[in-house]
């Protein structure tokens, strides 16, 4: 049986990726809801090529993945997960790129985490495929392992989303799809950070928490996941703006959110679904990575917050500070 139940055709070509992809998704979905009976699925395994911990569930849904997509069309498999690209089928058309298990700090606590993907025309060098800018992706989206499992996905016209239907094991589309809101008052980004940011950012966050009585004269409020894919899938259906701007810590320097799995996909579904997302300062969809594992500071949501950001960053290095020092909440 085919695990999509889809109201209209998906891409003749994306459509067997697709399908490999949902079979995955349902017997992760599966494994992630049986926790700790499932076993010792956020067991630290090792690192990877970034250094980042790996956890036991980060190594098998990327082993899973790159298996289900064997015959798929698939030539080029770039993996958070892996230092190089792997070629799946030499004949296939496609590439794909993958953060296999998003949020995995939170795989043990039994909080929403997910998967991401791209896909675009594979070229005959795998590298030189995906060391191109996110306007060349033909598809991207995510799975989201939450009280729901489902599946967003735009085939660049506009975004889609599936539901994890576990009496018929099958992804089914639903009538209305998640839409990024034009106004909202909630911001997410990891404040413990705040004293490594730059005078741009701390000025847009202090100014969303002086309130009402700082020069936004509006409340706001603030939520921080860690997963990715939750912060997206919040901001998909009620608005908001993440950020994960590059800081003063050794190593984040360009943020810590990689560029090929994790920033270009949801930039593009982000910009399908009415909203937009940048580095900080230009599109995210424009920035071409330098290297596979390359991080870029990331700003995402509704439009007129994300403008902001931008705009605070415009100026003048001198008068951000001085923003900064005027408005600072955390002043001694
Ligand atoms: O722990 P921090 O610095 O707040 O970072 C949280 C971010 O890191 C991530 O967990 C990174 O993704 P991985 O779990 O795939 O490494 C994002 O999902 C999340 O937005
Ligand atoms: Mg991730
Ligand atoms: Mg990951």
């Amino acid at each position: 049986m085919l695990p999509m139940k889809a109201n209209t055709p998906i891409p003749d070509d994306l459509a067997p990726v697709m399908n490999a992809l949902c079979r995955v998704a349902a017997d992760l979905s599966d494994l992630i809801a049986r926790g700790p009976l499932g076993g010792r699925l956020g067991a630290s395994v090792g690192n990877n090529t970034d250094g980042d911990d790996q956890k036991a569930l980060d190594v098998m849904a990327d082993d899973v993945f790159a298996a289900a997509l064997k015959g798929t069309g698939i030539r080029w498999y770039a993996s958070e997960e892996q230092e190089t690209v792997n070629e799946i089928d030499a004949d296939g058309t496609l590439a794909l790129a993958i953060d296999p298990l998003d949020g995995s700090s939170n795989i043990d606590v039994n909080v929403s985490i997910g998967t991401i993907f791209g896909i675009q025309p594979a070229l005959d060098s795998g590298e030189a495929t995906f060391l191109r800018s996110g306007r060349h992706l033909r598809a991207s989206g995510y799975f989201i392992y939450g009280p729901q499992t489902a599946l967003v996905v735009t085939f660049g016209d506009g975004v889609r989303q599936f539901i994890f239907d576990r009496a018929t094991a099958t992804f089914t589309e639903t009538e209305t799809v998640p839409t990024v809101p034009a106004s909202a008052s909630e911001f997410a980004i990891n404040a413990s950070n705040y004293r490594h940011w730059s005078a741009p950012v701390r000025a847009y966050i202090d100014d969303c928490l002086a309130g009402v009585d700082g020069p936004r004269a509006k409340n706001f409020n603030m939520r921080w996941v860690a997963s990715l894919v939750a912060e997206t899938h919040r901001i998909m259906c009620r608005g908001g703006i993440f950020l994960y701007p590059g800081d003063a810590r050794k190593g984040y320097e360009q943020g810590r959110l990689r560029l090929v799995y994790e920033c270009a996909p949801i930039g593009f579904l982000v910009e399908q679904a009415g909203g937009r997302a940048t580095t900080g300062t230009a599109p995210v969809l424009d920035r071409v990575p330098d290297s596979l594992h390359a991080r870029t500071p990331f700003v995402f949501g509704t439009i007129e917050k994300v403008d902001r950001v931008t705009s605070y960053h415009d100026l003048p290095e001198r008068e951000a500070s001085a923003l900064f020092a005027n408005r600072g909440l955390f002043r001694a």
